[in-house]
């Protein structure tokens, strides 16, 4: 394995794979906003033409349409298939990810455009950079590697890129299970880099959180109302909906919707040691997200409530006056969304019931006339894989070639929602081996990839490859 050629093949085209991460930046492929599905069609076309020039087998299959809240249909946007290689005598890994991004406007606060790739003190600043885009390069940089200096594939890789993680992965599911026997038959494993590290060191991830998403909207008066001629007559349906919320969870972080917490599988002595043995530096973490209090203050209850236990958070309601300035008004409708984070042994389809029965119990004793309708819009199961599995030893191995140190094993707070149905339909073993940087600012403002990650990370696929081409095929 003549890793020094290829790893100095990454460093000399660099400033490529830095343009082509530009180029993809560029694209506008925000899955939350209809008004750019046009942008997330051309990503999609973006990343198979991507991979057709590479001499993939490459479709774009299509997992049909989208219903919108107003009862209208949406194309989905396509996802990409591609092979490399067929080679019955290898192992066969897939690559999921994504190249959907989460909104961003310049005015929410960024420094610079968010569609402009731009190259501060070695980071790379753009919507999407970390989460996804520049990790989903990465690996297509990696297989490039191996081509453009005549080496065999190590394995046969399979890709699939999607358009609609950031919103649920809506549509995926369906494709999985209708090409478990064609597509997946000869995955045995597979691979995702859509997760950051816990620190500067490299890490891997055995876990991730699910999300169920709900909007609960409040509806009143037919139309917005002056709050000087009509308040104080009116039961405001902006105070109902902020009376129900605040009956969600408590100032110290308790959920009390009843059955949350009962569900929740206890903490193990093993996993609190082995959150007691990871390095992470809790000043590190305040002065990185501008906060001097957390919500624990030992480093374990941290590091559980981040990975481990459920948590509820408020996104923003729509209809709400949010404009800057000062309207006077009373929102006729308005619609909260909030999501709650799943862990073991949480199940959606129960959480929607608990969460549903409890609003309108909670807004029934409010003797309010207005109307109260909640929906759960995304139901994602956390997922969980075994760290003994020789793909984590792989891991290991690669990162010690690349980093020359040992990584952490961590889990991931945020929602990989096609994780647990990978794992489920295709019953192949899943590692996730994120090159995300701790700081990356993922949905937020500023979000970045470092080139440090970017180009270490694409060393990091090549090396993986051929770790996993050395797995024992009765391990598999
Ligand atoms: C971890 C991943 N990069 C990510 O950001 N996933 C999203 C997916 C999601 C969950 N509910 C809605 N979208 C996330 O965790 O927020
Ligand atoms: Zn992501
Ligand atoms: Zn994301």
């Amino acid at each position: 394995f003549h890793y020094m050629d290829l790893a100095q093949y990454v460093d000399s085209h660099q400033d490529e794979y830095v343009e082509m991460l530009r180029d993809w930046v560029a694209i506008e492929s925000d899955s939350s906003n209809v008004q750019k599905r046009p942008e997330l069609h051309r990503m999609m076309e973006t990343v198979a033409q991507k991979l057709r020039l590479m001499g993939g087998t490459v479709q774009l299959v299509d997992i049909g349409e989208q219903e919108l809240p107003d009862g209208q249909t949406l194309e989905l946007p396509k996802v990409v298939t591609a092979q490399f290689g067929n080679v019955s005598s290898k192992h066969t890994v897939c690559i999921y990810g994504h190249v959907d991004v989460q909104p961003a406007k310049l005015e929410d606060g960024w420094a610079t455009d968010p569609y402009n790739l731009t190259e501060i003190n070695g980071n790379l600043y753009g919507r999407g950079a970390s989460d996804n885009k520049a990790p989903v390069l990465a690996w297509i940089h990696a297989v490039e590697a191996y081509q453009a200096l005549s080496m065999d594939l190590p394995v046969n890789v399979k890709f699939v890129i999607e358009g609609m993680e950031e919103t649920g992965s809506n549509g995926l599911d369906a494709m999985i299970m209708a090409q478990r026997d064609t597509f997946f038959s000869e995955v045995d494993y597979i691979i995702i880099s859509d997760c950051g590290w816990l620190s500067r060191r490299p890490a891997l991830t055995y876990g991730t959180r699910g999300n169920c998403y709900f909007f609960a909207e409040v509806e009143g008066p037919e139309q917005d109302l002056h709050s000087g001629v009509y308040g104080g007559t009116v039961i405001e349906p902006m105070t109902d909906l902020i009376g129900i919320l605040d009956t969600l969870i408590s100032p110290s972080g308790k959920i009390l919707i009843p059955g949350i917490r009962e569900a929740v599988a206890p903490l193990s002595d093993e996993e609190w040691k082995m959150y007691q043995d990871i390095q992470f530096d809790m000043d590190n973490y305040k002065n990185k997200i501008g906060v001097n209090q957390l919500m624990y203050s030992n480093k374990v209850d941290l590091l559980a409530h981040m990975w481990r236990y459920p948590t509820v958070s408020i996104h923003g309601i729509e209809g709400a006056f949010s404009d800057p300035g000062s309207k006077t008004v009373i929102p006729a409708k308005v619609t909260a969304k909030f999501s709650i984070r799943q862990v073991p042994d949480m199940d959606p389809a129960m959480v929607k019931k608990q969460v549903t029965d409890y609003l309108h119990s909670v807004f029934a004793k409010r003797r309010s006339p207005n109307k109260l309708k909640v929906t759960m819009v995304i139901g994602a199961k956390p997922w969980l894989a075994d760290t003994h599995h020789p793909l984590y030893e792989a891991g290991k191995a690669a990162i010690k070639r690349v980093f020359n140190t040992d990584p952490d094993l961590i889990r991931e707070g945020g929602t990989i929602p096609i994780a647990r149905t990978f794992q489920d339909v295709t019953g192949k073993s899943i590692i996730m081996m994120p090159i995300g940087g701790f700081d990356d600012g993922l949905h937020s403002q500023n979000e970045k990839m470092s080139r440090y990650n970017y180009i270490e990370g694409t060393k990091l696929f090549i090396a993986y490859l051929n770790e996993v081409s050395q797995i024992k095929r009765t391990s598999v």
